[in-house]
C-alpha cells in the first residue's frame, strides 16, 4: 500500500456550526497533540473555510464527510475533497464495491493526496440496531465484511470501533494501515449516543493509529488541558 501523510494520534472531532466556537477550539488546542476532525456539521454550516481556519493553525485535518452516494457523485465529491488539501476523507463502505472503487480512483494513494478510509459500522450502532436494518450476525461480522471489502477495493483504512481494532489491523497492517476509531470515551465519561465505546488507552493498545475523541474534549471546561491529560495517559 502506498504511503499517504502521517495521521495524528488523536483527531478531536469539531462539532459545532459556530464559527466563534470552532475558531476558540483551534486556539486551545494544541497541534503538536493532536488533528481536528471537521464533520457534518461544521461542514454543513461554516463550508470551506472551517478547514482553512485549521490548516492556518497547523492542523492535519480529517474531513469526516462519510460519502455514500452512487460512485460518480462519490468520486467526484472526492475529489473535491482532496482539494481542500486536508490529511484524511472517508467514504461509507455500504456504498458497496463499485462505489469504493470510484472513491479509489478519484483519489489516488501517494505523498500528496489525503488517506482514503471508509466508514464500517457508526459507534452509535450496537447488534440490535443492525438487527433492524437487516443485518443478524451482529457489528463485528459487519465490521469485518465490509472491512474486507474496504480492503480489497484498495483504501487505506476502515472508520471502526476500537473493540474491532485487532481484527482490522490484521486487514490494514504496517505504516500505512489506518483503523481510525470515534466511539472513545475515557474513564468515567459520558457515554452519550455512542455505544460500542472504549478508552483511549484500550483503543491504542487495540491497534487504533487514531483516535477521534469530540465532546469529553470540545464539551470540557477547560478543552486543552483535558486533551492533555488524556495524551498523558497514553
Ligand atoms: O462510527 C462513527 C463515525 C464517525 N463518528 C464521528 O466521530 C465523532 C465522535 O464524537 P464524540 O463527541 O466523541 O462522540 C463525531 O463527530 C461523529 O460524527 C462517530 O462517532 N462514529
Amino acid at each position: 500500500m502506498a504511503c499517504h501523510r502521517s495521521q495524528p494520534r488523536i483527531y478531536v472531532a469539531l462539532d459545532t456550526a459556530d464559527e466563534g466556537r470552532v475558531r476558540d477550539l483551534l486556539a486551545v488546542l494544541d497541534p503538536s497533540l493532536c488533528g481536528v476532525k471537521i464533520g457534518k456539521e461544521a461542514f454543513t454550516a461554516l463550508g470551506p473555510r472551517a478547514v482553512e481556519w485549521a490548516r492556518e493553525r497547523g492542523f492535519p485535518v480529517f474531513l469526516d464527510l462519510k460519502f455514500h452516494d452512487i460512485p460518480n457523485t462519490v468520486a467526484q465529491a472526492c475529489r473535491a475533497a482532496a482539494d481542500l488539501d486536508v490529511a484524511l476523507v472517508n467514504v461509507h463502505a455500504s456504498g458497496g464495491r463499485r462505489m469504493l472503487e470510484a472513491a479509489r480512483e478519484a483519489i489516488a494513494p501517494g505523498a500528496d493526496t489525503p488517506a482514503l478510509i471508509a466508514v464500517t459500522v457508526l459507534t452509535s450502532m450496537e447488534d440490535a440496531d443492525l438487527v433492524e436494518i437487516g443485518v443478524s450476525d451482529g457489528a463485528e461480522a459487519q465490521v469485518e465484511r465490509l472491512a474486507r471489502l474496504t480492503a480489497d477495493m484498495g483504501l487505506d483504512g476502515v472508520v471502526c470501533s476500537a473493540r474491532e481494532a485487532a481484527a482490522m489491523r490484521a486487514l490494514f497492517p504496517g505504516e500505512s494501515g489506518l483503523v481510525v476509531t470515534p466511539g472513545v470515551r475515557p474513564a468515567g465519561s459520558a457515554r452519550d449516543d455512542q455505544r460500542r465505546v472504549v478508552t483511549p488507552a484500550e483503543a491504542l493498545a487495540n491497534g487504533a493509529t487514531s483516535l477521534v475523541i469530540g465532546r469529553p474534549v470540545t464539551a470540557a471546561a477547560e478543552p486543552g488541558k483535558t486533551l492533555e491529560a488524556i495524551v498523558a495517559e497514553l
